[in-house]
């Protein structure tokens, strides 16, 4: 299995050079670099405060970092924007779920799909029958994931009444509605009892071997990423302090430290 997936992996397809960031007078990240090859499972680890939303910010746009650059597909950007992360295939989930709780979940999951819908209303009124065509074709694929994120029971049930790990896979399949090829998410298994953290580790490598999907994932639970991930970045006061595979990392004496000195 390793040895498969370790075939599988190919070129680089992000690469973040010399990255630094700062609010004010506070530096969440200091000339940080790290590549991302297509796919990957990439982990970005470290303790609470480590700079890891920020760098998830950095890649889809959200936040300018005043140093550094980003090549996305060999296209070198000093500033990314939201829109043209989510136009290049680079999609995320958030660790404060950023769900419609009344909407049922084969909604949510369809609001993923926006992006890729080109028939507006115009479209509507005067092409019924293409626009119609789109309607399923989208619906067909949100069915898909549903069903392979093993949620079809809950397809119409509003969110905001199923538990926080099913929570959590529907986030995930509102993000894969967006076909991305890049897959940033956002402590996926923050909060999580030790099932629920085992089945969503599940569903990232399976995303990764039946999508295609590279990923890019911040955790600060260094346990349970370990395990899915081929590489391992480690933040540590916005610096970097490792990178390499779990076990290059997990025996690296300064990660070993700054976990030891963390309060989590
Ligand atoms: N929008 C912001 N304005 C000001 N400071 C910020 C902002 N975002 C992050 N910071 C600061 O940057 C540093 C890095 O924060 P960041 O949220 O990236 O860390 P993190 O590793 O994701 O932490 P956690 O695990 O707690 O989510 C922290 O000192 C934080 O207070």
């Amino acid at each position: 299995m390793i040895q498969s997936r370790d075939q599988r992996i190919g070129e680089v397809i992000l690469d973040l050079r010399n990255i630094s960031l700062a609010f004010g007078g506070v530096k969440a990240l200091t000339d940080i670099s790290f590549d991302v090859r297509e796919h990957e499972i990439r982990a970005i680890i470290g303790p609470n405060g480590a700079g890891k939303s920020s760098m998830l910010n950095v890649i889809n746009g959200v936040y300018t970092p005043q140093e550094g650059s980003i090549t996305l597909d060999g296209k070198r950007f000093t500033r990314m924007n939201p829109r043209r992360a989510a136009e290049a295939g680079i999609a995320r989930t958030f660790q404060s779920l950023a769900l419609f709780k009344g909407m049922s979940v084969l909604d949510n999951i369809m609001t993923g799909r926006n992006l890729r819908m080109t028939s507006g209303v115009l479209a509507q009124a005067f092409r019924l029958g293409s626009a119609e065509r789109e309607e399923i074709r989208h619906r067909e694929f949100v069915e898909n994931i549903i069903d392979f994120l093993e949620i079809q029971a809950y397809r119409k049930v509003p969110v905001g009444r199923l538990p926080y790990g099913l929570q959590k896979r529907v986030d995930l399949g509102r993000a894969l509605a967006m076909e991305p090829r890049i897959l940033l998410l956002d402590e996926p298994m923050a909060g999580m009892n030790i099932e629920e953290k085992q089945d969503m580790s599940r569903f990232i490598l399976d995303v990764n071997d039946e999508y295609g999907t590279t990923i890019v994932l911040i955790e600060h639970d260094m346990g349970v990423v370990m395990d899915i991930s081929d590489r391992v970045v480690v933040l540590d006061y916005g610096k970097k302090i490792g990178d390499g595979t779990p076990d290059e990392v997990r025996n690296n004496p300064e990660v070993i430290r700054a976990y030891l000195g963390a309060s989590n």
